[in-house]
């Protein structure tokens, strides 16, 4: 494994007498994909806001390439190529798939005087945009309004607006959740489409997409760093399956 894009040192975050978490280690090579798991609540979420910058952490260090950006806020993150895929709130229902890959796209190089031209007229915006779409495969889908999707087709375009700002990093929440059987495996084989062009962190509750995914799997547990290995070796792990038994071992 060459140097780490993206690492962090005893990094912390408490919230009121709680740990969310606590002390973590953590590295991601370029073109690795990593998964993030662990029980509810064991922090990953909270982690995950430590690495974007949407939380400043209370001890350690987040690295990129080697400096030191703990305290930089989300967007100088952002600009540093940290993307996080957008959530489907941020989605603008009305505008075709297109239209909002492409105000994503604009967004990000930080075009603010041209913000509120019409985007239609943005038409590099706009063939990149559809390229994108195309590459995941929603050429089909990509004129009709994003509303009228399904609801994977718009967790495709989710991420359709962050790789469009062709991000160095890109962390991905459980873009599995809520997903059909045939939209979950149409999600794994388009992410496994991008393993080694991207350098992914990936938090899922989905384990089949978990072990047919990750090079490498991080397990948390109230926090804390419970086992970072390659898959198999995380399955047989005995302290990972006690961490997602909990107290059901000792029931049993
Ligand atoms: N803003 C907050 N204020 C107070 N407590 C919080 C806050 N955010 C998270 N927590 C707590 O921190 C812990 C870790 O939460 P986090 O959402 O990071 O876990 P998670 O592993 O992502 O959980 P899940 O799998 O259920 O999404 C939980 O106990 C949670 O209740």
């Amino acid at each position: 494994m060459g140097p780490a894009l993206l690492e962090t040192q005893g990094v912390m975050k408490r919230f009121g007498g709680l740990n969310a978490v606590d002390r973590v280690d953590f590295t991601l090579a370029p073109g690795e994909l990593v998964a993030v798991i662990g029980p509810n609540g064991a922090g990953k979420t909270t982690f995950v806001n430590l690495l974007s910058g949407a939380l400043i952490p209370d001890a350690g260090t987040v690295r990129f390439e080697g400096r030191d950006i703990s305290r930089l806020p989300i967007d100088a993150r952002a600009r540093l190529g940290i993307a996080r895929s957008f959530q489907i709130a941020s989605i603008f229902p009305d505008l075709s798939a297109v239209e909002n890959v492409a105000l994503a796209a604009q967004a990000h190089a930080g075009h603010s005087f041209g913000f509120w031209r019409p985007v239609r007229a943005e038409t590099t915006l706009l063939a990149a945009a559809e390229a994108e779409l195309a590459g995941i495969g929603l050429a089909e889908a990509a004129h009709r309004p994003a509303g009228q999707l399904s609801h994977g087709e718009k967790r495709l375009v989710e991420i359709a607006m962050a790789l469009v700002t062709k991000p160095r990093v890109l962390l991905l929440d459980e873009p599995m959740a809520g997903l059909g059987v045939a939209e979950a495996r149409r999600m794994v084989s388009f992410l496994a489409s991008l393993k080694g062009h991207f350098t992914i962190l990936l938090v899922e509750h989905d384990m089949d997409a978990v072990f047919a995914l990750a090079d490498r799997v991080f397990v948390l547990a109230s926090g804390a760093r419970v086992a970072d290995a390659p898959p198999d070796a995380v399955r047989a792990d005995p302290r990972v399956q006690l961490a997602y038994l909990g107290d059901d071992a000792d029931a049993g």
